[in-house]
């Protein structure tokens, strides 16, 4: 079996890594990745054979592509040729199947994932969604790679792609933001950078790691935390008064709009 990667940036480069951390062997993975560095760190970094745009891809179980959104029209057509009928996985933002598989001639055996770089460390979450045309095969060996990464959710509509890459797919940029935030607090409270850094990641580890441990839903979390009178009743207070919970919404809000739009634009200028 060959898995190939059709680029090999940052969200291909996760799944790599967590793929061999749980199973996967080297001879079962191959990347195509334009930028040398980056190829020739793939191959002696991971053991996966890898190859340039332009040199034949192996014959492959499945290809993968994780090119940018706006990429994959060139890349896709340019290698159907070599695909054949084989399973096509995509993970490009936006990129609806029945777009792809125009990109393809019609290509048929399909399946879309939205995936999130956290799969480096197999505590990742994928959403799914697959074409009428894929096998029971198709779906275990997707699943087979997903779970290797983390957990997955499959979805029947694929409207549904464009929620889970605003919420989970966008997610861990918007997680890394507060935590950035929250350094830079400490540091206005007079901490020198590696006691900031150390104080904000273990309260950001410790409150998930208490919340997946827990009966108590966020909310009540919270409440938990937040004494009548206290410090973190005065905190709260400044975050509702500038909106941020409301903030947050409409910030996946955009990010599922921008999904959407994506898959306007991409899918327009193409044959119907
Ligand atoms: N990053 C993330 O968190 C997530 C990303 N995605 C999706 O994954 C896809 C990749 O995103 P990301 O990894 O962030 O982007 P990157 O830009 O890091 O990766 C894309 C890679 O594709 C390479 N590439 C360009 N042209 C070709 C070609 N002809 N053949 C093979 N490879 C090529 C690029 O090389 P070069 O840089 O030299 O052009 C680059 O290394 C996107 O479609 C994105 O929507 C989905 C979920 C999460
Ligand atoms: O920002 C993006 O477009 C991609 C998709 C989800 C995460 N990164």
């Amino acid at each position: 079996m060959i898995i190939t990667f059709i680029g090999g940036g940052n969200m291909a480069t996760a799944m790599i890594g967590g793929m061999l951390a749980q199973g996967f062997t080297g001879q079962e993975i191959h990347v195509v990745e334009p930028d040398d560095v980056k190829r020739a760190a793939l191959g002696s970094q991971y053991g996966i054979g890898t190859s340039a745009p332009g040199e034949a891809i192996p014959n492959s179980t499945a290809v993968l592509f994780a090119v940018k959104p706006q990429q994959l029209k060139a890349v896709a057509s340019e290698l159907q040729p070599q695909i054949g009928d084989a399973l096509v996985i995509s993970i490009a933002a936006g990129i609806r199947v029945d777009t792809l598989s125009r990109f393809m001639s019609g290509h048929q055996r399909i399946i879309r994932v939205m995936p999130n770089t956290p799969a480096l460390v197999q505590a990742g979450i994928s959403g799914v969604y697959a074409s009428e045309a894929v096998t029971e095969a198709d779906r275990a060996l997707t699943s087979r790679i997903l779970d290797s990464i983390g957990e997955q959710v499959w979805v029947d509509d694929e409207h549904q792609i464009d929620g889970i890459t605003a919420i989970s797919g966008s997610g861990p940029a918007y997680i890394f933001y507060f935590m950035e935030a929250l350094q830079a607090a400490a540091r206005a409270q007079g901490f020198a950078p590696e006691v900031a850094h150390k104080l904000a990641y273990q309260t950001f580890a410790g409150a998930v790691k208490l919340a997946l441990n827990s009966e108590d839903d966020a909310g009540t979390l919270q409440q938990k935390v937040t004494s009548k009178g206290g410090t973190t009743e005065r905190a709260i207070k400044a975050l509702e008064s500038s909106e941020v919970r409301q903030t947050i919404i409409a910030a996946a809000s955009a990010a599922a709009a921008r999904s959407r739009e994506l898959g306007e634009e991409l899918g327009r200028d193409i044959e119907p």
